[in-house]
Formats: C-alpha cells, sequence, structure tokens
C-alpha cells in the first residue's frame, strides 16, 4: 500500500496506494512506516519524497477504519518517525492533502504543491480535530489566527492560499512529483533542525486571551450544540499556550472525548450518506450505474420569478446555455437585471468571469425549440403548469426532457398531460435556487431511468446535494414538514408560545425553530396550500373555528394570523414582530400573546406547562415517523436519503445525523414508545399514529440504521 523506488540514484519515492483517494488505512501506515525506515537505512538514499498514485496525495485517516477497533501503526508516531528523520523528507503534494493527509504532510520537511491542489484540515466536519499532530504543527507553522480559522471551520485553500500562509514551500504548475524530486536533492544535506515544525515555538500573538475569547465565542455561536469546534480552539490554545509535548498531550485528551462521541458518528454518517444518495436506485430496479444520462448543452427556464431567476443562475454557473423565459416585458426586464447582479456578485466571489453571456432571454416560449432539457418554474397552479407542459411537449425538439420545479403538486399527472411521460421529472429546488444545497428529483412511474439520470448528473454538476425520491404529496421533506409544523401548532393551542417551542428546536440545533422560519418563508405559502386542501374554513358567527377538520383535529391559528394580514418578515408582523417589513430580528410580540390566550379561551383550552422535551418529542417524532411511512411506501430509497434531504435543506443540525439517524440513536423502541404515549393523548392526530415499519423494525430487534434496507426488504417480503 505504499510502493519504494530509487529515483535519481539517490532519492527514496514513497508512493501511497490505496484508491481512490489513498487514505491512511492500517495498510498504507504500516506502508510508511515501512518504506521510510527502508529509506532511511540505505546509505545510497540522501533525501526522501512522498507521493501519493492517480493524481492525489492523500484524503486523510481512513474514516471507515474509525467505527471499527483500529489496528496497525498509530498515526502519531509515524509522523514523528518522518519529521525526526535525518534525511530531508518532501511531501509531493497533487490533488488533496486533507486531514491526516496534510498532518503527514506537515510532518514532512517541505511541501510542494501542485497548482491545483487543495490542502485543509476537515476533521471538525466529521466531529473530530486534526489529532495526528495538526492541531499542534499548523499554528506553530503559520501562526495563530490562521490556524484557528482553517482548524475551526475545516475549509480546504487552494495551492496559492497554501503558499500565501506559509503551509507549502513552492507550487508548481508541471509535474508535481519531478520538482519534488529536484528540490529534494537540492536540500539533501542541509540542517533539518529549523525544517521540525514541533521543534518551532508558535508565532507571538499580542492579546492572546482576549482573541481566543472571542474566537471562543463566534465559534460557539455558530456550531450550534456541536462539540468539535470547541474542541479545535481549545486544542490550537494548547498549541499557543504549552509546550510540544504538552499540546499533544491535550490533543490527545480533546480527540478521545470527540472520537467516541455521538456527534463524531452522526457527521461521519453524514459523510457517507451525501455519497450514498448519488448511487440511486427506483423501485422499478433502474439504478444509477445502469442507467446513462444525457448530454446536456442547453437549457431553458420558464417562469422567472424568485425560483426561475435562483434556477437560471445556478444552470448558467454550471456551463450550460440558458434560455429564459418570461412571457410578461415587465417581468422579463427585472427578471434579466436580478440575473445578471447574481451572476455578477456570484463570479466576483468566485474570482472568474461572470456568465452573463450564457443566458438569452426571451418572451416567447417557441425560443425553447432546440434545447436538451426545460425547467418549469411557473406559478404553483396545476392548470397553469398543465398549460405550459403542453405548449413545451408541441415546441421543444424530440426528446427533450420536460422537468418541473412544482413543490407540491403532482409529477405524475402532469407527465400524463404529455405525449412522452416518460421525458417528465420534478426538480424541487429550494430557493434561493443558487445558493440552496437540496434539490429533490422527482421520479413519477412512467419517468424513464435516463430522465432521472440526467437530472441527478445535472444536480451534481450544479454542487447540489441531489436525492432521487417517488412522487407523492410534498415529496419527501415537505411530507415530512407537515406533521412536525401541526404538532408545533398544536403546542400553541395547549399552551406553549412561538418562543418556548423555537427555544427548544434552535437548543436542538435547528437553524431556526419552526415559527421563526415561518416568518420568514411567509404564513400565506402554508395558508394558500391548505386553502387549496379545502380545509380553510370562515370563522363561526361567534367568531369560533372548529378544530376538527376532515376528521382530524386542525389548529387554524395560521390561518387566523393570515387572516389578519400576518404574513410574517414580509409584512412586519407574523408569530413575532419586527422592526418593519422585511426586517429579520424578530421581537416577541404581546399581541400575539393576547391572541393565543383569548384563542384558547374561546375554545375552552387552559393553558398547561409545556416543557422543552415535549416540544421535541412531538414536533420530531411526528416528522420522523412520517419518514418511516414514506420509506415503508418506498418514495425513499433508504434513511441516508431522507437524512441528506433534511440537513441539506431543512436546517436539520449536522452533527445529529438527520431525523432517522436520530432515531436510531434515541432507540427505535423509545421513538415507538413516546409515540404511542401521545397518540393515546391525542387520539384525533393521525400523524402521531406509529407508522406499521416503524413496529417491524422495534418487533425485529431495532436493527442498526446501516442494516434497515434489509430489515424492510425483508419484512416487506413477508407480507
Ligand atoms: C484515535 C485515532 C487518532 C486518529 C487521528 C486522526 C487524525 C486524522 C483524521 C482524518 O484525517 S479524518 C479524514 C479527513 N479527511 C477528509 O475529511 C477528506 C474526506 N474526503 C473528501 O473530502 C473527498 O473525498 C476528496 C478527498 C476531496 C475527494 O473528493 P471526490 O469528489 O473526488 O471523491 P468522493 O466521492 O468524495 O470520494 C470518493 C470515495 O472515497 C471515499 N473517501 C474519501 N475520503 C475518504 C477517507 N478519508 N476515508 C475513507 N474513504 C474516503 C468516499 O467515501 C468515496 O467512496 P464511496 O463512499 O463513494 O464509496
Amino acid at each position: 500500500m505504499a510502493e519504494y523506488n530509487l529515483v535519481s540514484e539517490c532519492v527514496g519515492l514513497i508512493t501511497l496506494r490505496n484508491p481512490p483517494v489513498n487514505a491512511l488505512s492500517a495498510a498504507v501506515r504500516q506502508g510508511i512506516v515501512d518504506t521510510v525506515q527502508r529509506a532511511l537505512s540505505d546509505p545510497n538514499v540522501k533525501s526522501v519524497v512522498i507521493c501519493g498514485q492517480n493524481g492525489i496525495f492523500c484524503g486523510g485517516a481512513d474514516i471507515k477504519e474509525f467505527g471499527s477497533n483500529m489496528t496497525g501503526p498509530p498515526l502519531i508516531p509515524m509522523i514523528h518517525a518522518i519529521e525526526s528523520a535525518n534525511k530531508p523528507v518532501v511531501a509531493a503534494i497533487e490533488g488533496s492533502a486533507l486531514g491526516g493527509g496534510l498532518e503527514l504532510a506537515l510532518g514532512c520537511h517541505y511541501r510542494i504543491a501542485h497548482s491545483k491542489a487543495r490542502l485543509g484540515l476537515p476533521e471538525v466536519t466529521l466531529g473530530l480535530l486534526p489529532a495526528a499532530g495538526g492541531s499542534q504543527r499548523l499554528p506553530r507553522l503559520i501562526g495563530v489566527p490562521a490556524a484557528l480559522n482553517l482548524i475551526t471551520t475545516g475549509r480546504h485553500v487552494t495551492a496559492a492560499e497554501a503558499l500565501q500562509l506559509g503551509i507549502v514551500d513552492q507550487v508548481t504548475d508541471h509535474n508535481t512529483v519531478d520538482a519534488a524530486v529536484k528540490f529534494a536533492l537540492s536540500v539533501a544535506g542541509r540542517s533539518l533542525g529549523p525544517r521540525r515544525i514541533s521543534a518551532h515555538p508558535c508565532p507571538q500573538q499580542p492579546d492572546l486571551d482576549a482573541l481566543f475569547e472571542e474566537v471562543m465565542q463566534k465559534v460557539r455561536q455558530s456550531a450550534r450544540g456541536a462539540i468539535a469546534p470547541i474542541a479545535c480552539v481549545q486544542a490550537v490554545r494548547a498549541a499557543a499556550t504549552l509546550p510540544y509535548a504538552q499540546g499533544m498531550e491535550r490533543e490527545r485528551e480533546l480527540m478521545a472525548t470527540l472520537f467516541t462521541s455521538g456527534q463524531a458518528r452522526a457527521l461521519q454518517y453524514c459523510f457517507f450518506a451525501e455519497r450514498a444518495v448519488g448511487r440511486w436506485r427506483m423501485p422499478s430496479g433502474a439504478r444509477w450505474d445502469t442507467s446513462k444520462p444525457r448530454p446536456l448543452h442547453k437549457a431553458a427556464v420558464i417562469g422567472l420569478g424568485i425560483m426561475g431567476r435562483g434556477i437560471t443562475v445556478a444552470l448558467a454557473q454550471t456551463g450550460l446555455s440558458v434560455i429564459a423565459v418570461e412571457t410578461q416585458e415587465k417581468q422579463l426586464m427585472e427578471a434579466k437585471q436580478a440575473i445578471s447582479g447574481m451572476l455578477e456578485r456570484g463570479a466576483k466571489r468566485r474570482g472568474v468571469a461572470p456568465a452573463l453571456d450564457r443566458v438569452i432571454y426571451s418572451q416567447n416560449i417557441q425560443a425553447v425549440a432546440d434545447v436538451d432539457l426545460v425547467i418549469e418554474a411557473v406559478f404553483e397552479d396545476i392548470a397553469l403548469k398543465t398549460k405550459v407542459f403542453q405548449q413545451l411537449s408541441a415546441v421543444c425538439k424530440p426528446g427533450t426532457l420536460l422537468c418541473t420545479n412544482t413543490s407540491a403538486l403532482d409529477v405524475d399527472q402532469l407527465a400524463s398531460e404529455t405525449p412522452n411521460p416518460e421525458l417528465v421529472v420534478g426538480m424541487h429546488f429550494f430557493a434561493p435556487a443558487h445558493v440552496m444545497k437540496l434539490l429533490e428529483v422527482v421520479y413519477g412511474p412512467r419517468s424513464s431511468p435516463q430522465a432521472v439520470a440526467t437530472a441527478m448528473q445535472l444536480g451534481k454538476k450544479m454542487g447540489k446535494a441531489s436525492v432521487a425520491v417517488g412522487n407523492c404529496r410534498g415529496f419527501v421533506g415537505n411530507r415530512m414538514l407537515k406533521p412536525y409544523i401541526e404538532e408545533a401548532f398544536f403546542l400553541l393551542e395547549e399552551g406553549a408560545t412561538p418562543e418556548l417551542v423555537d427555544q427548544a428546536l434552535e437548543e436542538f440545533g435547528f437553524a431556526m425553530g419552526v415559527f421563526r422560519m415561518s416568518d420568514l418563508s411567509g404564513l400565506d405559502v402554508g395558508w394558500r396550500i391548505r386553502k387549496g386542501d379545502g380545509l380553510v374554513e370562515p370563522s363561526t358567527a361567534s367568531g369560533r373555528s372548529t378544530r376538527i377538520r376532515q376528521g382530524r383535529r386542525y389548529s387554524p391559528l395560521g390561518d387566523l394570523l393570515c387572516e389578519e394580514g400576518r404574513f410574517g418578515q414580509k409584512t412586519g408582523r407574523g408569530w413575532y414582530q419586527y422592526d418593519k417589513p422585511g426586517s429579520r430580528v424578530a421581537r416577541s410580540d404581546p399581541w400575539l400573546h393576547s391572541f393565543l390566550g383569548a384563542y384558547r379561551a374561546q375554545h375552552g383550552l387552559v393553558a398547561r406547562r409545556i416543557d422543552h422535551q415535549e416540544v421535541l418529542e412531538r414536533c420530531l417524532y411526528a416528522l420522523i415517523n412520517e419518514g418511516f411511512h414514506i420509506l415503508d411506501d418506498g418514495i425513499a430509497a433508504g434513511p441516508e436519503d431522507i437524512d441528506v434531504i433534511y440537513v441539506s435543506g431543512y436546517g436539520w443540525p449536522r452533527h445529529r445525523g438527520g431525523p432517522m439517524f436520530y432515531a436510531n440513536m434515541v432507540g427505535l423502541a423509545k421513538v415507538l414508545e413516546r409515540l404511542e404515549h401521545y397518540q393515546q393523548l391525542h387520539p384525533e392526530v393521525p400523524h402521531l399514529q406509529p407508522s406499521s415499519l416503524l413496529r417491524r423494525l422495534v418487533a425485529s430487534g431495532s436493527p442498526p440504521i446501516h442494516k434497515w434496507g434489509e430489515a424492510i426488504k425483508k419484512l416487506h417480503s413477508q407480507l
């Protein structure tokens, strides 16, 4: 797993071989130990170069090993042996040097990087810290502020930035290994003392205490309960204040706590889940590896409201030519201005030229005749969308894929309005579409595997977490959101306040509680949907509204606020009050509290004390329960799909792994027991009725999440 060659007569070349990313598995570590030993004991070898095969230096420790008993030589002594070698060791960095990979390079005496390489210590994103000496060496090399930034965010830096920071000694556009060998020859015999980073003190930093206090405060605020970023700050503080050996001891202690934590397990699960969703499969048996996507050169977007504009930007930034269609001239001109602004700002951020000339604007749907794919983003109205789909079917060249950005309508119904339903899929983007990571690719029973493969590949090119899901009301994300929001409304009826519910959810780690989120996205959105479902009724003569509708408990609270014109941030009033319409700082609203009091009195409801635990159990378990229904219905292929959707699109805290992973951590039996408990108290609430899949999983011994797939298949085959 590490190959050894003698090159240029006196350079020992060690090549890490562990595809695809040369992760530091036990075998690779053993290979490094053996080959370094061989190079150091060969009197002909004057210097050593370490590189990785296939254009990548090293993607870090092997994350798959973390879940098992780790064997093989440990990383820390291996890196120490390199640093204390009496011959210069040069790291030749191509592709990526991440985590343990960069820590290995920091143990080398010199680092040469290719100009396209990326370097970083992303351990924090996996719930860990750079515990192979990285938290102690990097601050010594580049100073405390820069090291804190890299280690607490886990961000990857370009070779150019690495050079500027002093992480690498040289950047090359040519063959990196050749450059490193040449460099190794030039430094053979030089004194190595100054090149051993562990022997350096940290560069002096004025007001160290104030700096750490400020960073810790910032990190605590943005961590939303994640423990790794805080441990990272503590580890860097040890580097800044303690001798190296003591700093290493502190690094070890901090890592020991993180390594076995539920958060590390959750974050590592997310890492693999995000990759697993790319290996999509449909109930028909169609799969990612047997379905070939179509090449795409030209796309079109129909409807240039907020969603259409974001989608146009996302497509243009991916390199596609885009025809952007809006029938009203004024709206078209406004959209053009907005899209150009977004493209310009995005390009400035990324340091590239804006893709303005990739977008052609038109009022005429005929302009899309020769595109390969169309994304329809007109108003959420089935009659309007049907008309657009019929027009597109008549206008587009044969084989054009027709995608709808609907968030709530029936993709299959739309497909049935076209002569080629196999070419129709949903591409459910989230606002703002050029920023938000999530894309639900919705297939109907007639969508072709090729259409799904093409939409999934396009999503990946756009940098989205793309998840293939079946067609049902709300697809996966919004379907699960419904019981979550309903429970929050019921809690208000029973005595909670928006502040209490939001606080419980935000302490759990959500970026925003349900009511602050509702104010942000607009209360009128849900109101319109409920009206469409025939759920919104006028109040009776007494002003009292019914609380059982369509045979189940219903809370009209959201409707009543909308009747008052309280649509959230945009009107300056919603579940909270705001300084002015459009302002973002939510303040508690005494009006809302008296409104809730009057509402309860009118309905004979007596407010009771509700604690955070009840808020979490009722909102989250109702959402999770719907997730089990979704798995049972075959709408999502596995729990990873649901979890990626929730973490990347719905603000679920990543360090809790997603709702289904969380259920697995809490224990399926406990989730079932609490749902049964609340269902007994609220028999008129069907979403608290435990899903039969959850019951069957518990009855079959609550298998761990990675075995749910097998269990679901087995349980289905027993039916
Ligand atoms: C008490 C113990 C002390 C131990 C001290 C430990 C200190 C060090 C810790 C670490 O190093 S933790 C790991 C840090 N590294 C990372 O976080 C990098 C993770 N990888 C990536 O960011 C990317 O994979 C990449 C390297 C930038 C390459 O990206 P690309 O898009 O080209 O490929 P992917 O689809 O992401 O990955 C391909 C394939 O490889 C698997 N994989 C990637 N990295 C690792 C890894 N470090 N360990 C194991 N496997 C890895 C990835 O899962 C993909 O496989 P599939 O999941 O698709 O099968």
